[in-house]
């Protein structure tokens, strides 16, 4: 029967749809597994024979799970730009420095998207593992991008349109990207059960090298190596090593090391991921951690001798070893003791430097700080494996200079001699400098904070000739005990002990 209206025919077709879903259902639920997947493979073989359409899937994660797929996310970033314009549901999260809203499409909605005349069609899915009866670990969601295209545009969409989306997509989110700032903690992580994950806050660290007090020349050749390596990508492809630089920074506390990372990472547009190596359980925790690691990154672990010794063994912070440590230490690093695999080690670390995972996915820096140079293996910190020794050290005239500046907005005054003389005559670190230097009240002019920096620097030179005088004091006190406990135990003196022997000689005799 031809329908006669257009109403009838809608009634047609939707109960002739209701009727397919329904014997579908049926036969899902009834007909055996076996037949029913028989029954798809070849549905979908004579369908493709007609359908004209290819489909290229993209998942989030693939292979070992462990990092998103670098596909996934330049293509998440190409269609967050492209699908804001077109899409109907979009998702909104922070962009770069929290003032603006990235857009993406949001799951199962559909874009169309034009490449030299090809129409192609871009879908946000995903496929949700159910939970199994009485398992503890939540659903498991896979997302994947699915695209679509005709089949007579093969070769320019697998090929030149590809390469366009996933290049695009790059550079979208280098500019929209926040940079972030990754610490390692304890978690919980499916599948495993207990492991140290990286969570991470927005990296909003305002330091750069133009605030840091440091000679200009120093910074001028920091600066240059920094931007020289992040611009390498060709040369150390042609030599055939890493994208990766290892930079040792030393100093005593307050000198600087962690602005510096923080100024290090503003000049490149760096993301930065402090490691607590004490937080990480083993060898093999520490590689899975870096293996999660995204290019253009910091790897930090700061205060290096104080987060593992040379066999395993955590130390306290700001312990220095005594000399028989220190030979213990030299020994078991010649024949490490067994620990069971529980803990990171000399080895596991300098794998960290060196291992095969560091070549892959782009440029990195390894930074290391101390407070203690003297402590670390030189193996550790050889060139090749930390190429740059930065000293950081007790503040110049011409790092107060920067200070004042960025503190004081003061370029020059009377008051200045007063702290140079000074500064040649004793030690300060910038960051006492900085704290003498920051007003305390609204009423804190120029002046009272200079004062307070210099009366600073008096005390500083009091304390330091106070210490000189007590070294000197217990040296003496040393010395003097010395001879004293060497008269007690030889109590004769050696003159008499001879005649003594004599006038024993002498009575000996028949
Ligand atoms: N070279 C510097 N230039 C500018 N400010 C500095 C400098 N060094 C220290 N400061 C100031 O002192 C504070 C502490 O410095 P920072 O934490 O960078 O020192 P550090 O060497 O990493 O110390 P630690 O070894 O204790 O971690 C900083 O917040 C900063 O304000």
């Amino acid at each position: 029967m031809v329908p006669s209206t257009m109403t009838e025919m809608w009634t047609t077709l939707g109960s002739t749809i209701a009727s397919i879903m329904f014997v579908w259902a049926i036969v899902r639920q009834y007909c055996p597994y076996e037949v029913r997947y028989y029954f798809e493979k070849y549905t979908q073989r004579i369908m493709g024979v007609f359908y004209p359409y290819v489909k290229i899937s993209i998942h989030e994660f693939t292979g070992d799970h462990l990092k998103r797929s670098e596909a996934y996310v330049a293509v998440e970033a190409y269609l967050s730009a492209n699908s804001s314009k077109t899409a109907k549901r979009l998702k909104a999260e922070m962009g770069k420095d929290s003032t603006n809203l990235v857009l993406s499409m949001d799951e199962y909605e559909r874009v169309t998207d034009e490449f030299r005349g090809a129409k192609v069609w871009w879908v946000a899915s995903k496929v949700v593992s159910p939970t199994r009866p009485m398992s503890y670990y939540p659903e498991q969601e896979k997302r994947y991008y699915r695209l679509t295209f005709h089949k007579r545009y093969r070769e320019m969409i697998t090929g030149a349109y590809l390469e366009h989306v996933v290049k695009e997509g790059k550079e979208i989110r280098m500019r929209n990207r926040q940079r972030k700032l990754y610490t390692n903690s304890p978690g919980y992580k499916w599948p495993s059960y207990k492991q140290t994950m990286w969570s991470h806050i927005v990296f909003e660290h305002p330091a750069t090298f133009e605030t840091m007090a440091l000679e200009p020349d120093r910074k001028q050749e920091i600066i240059e190596d920094l931007v020289t390596f992040s611009k390498s990508k060709e040369f150390y492809a042609r030599i055939g090593k890493a994208w990766k630089r290892g930079y040792l920074l030393y100093g005593p506390p307050g000198t600087g090391k962690s602005t510096m990372i923080a100024a290090m990472a503003n000049l490149l547009n760096y993301d930065v991921y402090d490691l607590e190596l004490t937080a990480v359980k083993d060898n093999t925790e520490l590689r899975k951690l870096l293996i999660e690691t995204t290019s253009k990154s910091i790897i930090v672990i700061e205060d290096i001798d104080c987060s593992l010794d040379l066999t395993g063994q955590r130390k306290k912070k700001a312990e220095k070893p005594s000399e028989d440590e220190k030979e213990k230490m030299d020994k078991e690093r010649k024949e490490p003791k067994e620990e069971g695999g529980s803990k990171v080690t000399l080895s596991g670390l300098l794998n960290f430097i060196d291992g095969l995972w560091s070549a892959c996915g782009g440029e990195r820096l390894i930074v290391f700080t101390t407070n203690y140079v003297e402590k670390l293996d030189p193996a550790l910190i050889r060139r090749g494996r930390m190429d740059k020794h930065i000293e950081l050290s007790y503040c110049t005239f011409e790092g107060f200079k920067v200070l004042a500046k960025n503190y004081l907005n003061l370029e020059t005054h009377p008051m200045f001699d007063a702290v140079h003389t000074l500064m040649k005559e004793t030690d300060i670190t910038p960051a006492d400098v900085a704290e003498n230097l920051m007003p305390k009240s609204p009423l804190d002019n120029v002046e009272k904070c200079l004062s307070s920096l210099i009366q600073a620097l008096e005390e500083a030179k009091e304390e330091a000739v106070k210490r000189t005088a007590d070294k000197e004091a217990d040296r003496k006190i040393a010395e003097q005990e010395e001879t004293t406990s060497k008269q007690i135990e030889d109590p004769v003196p050696a003159n008499e002990n001879a005649a003594q022997s004599q006038e024993n000689n002498v009575t000996e005799k028949p």
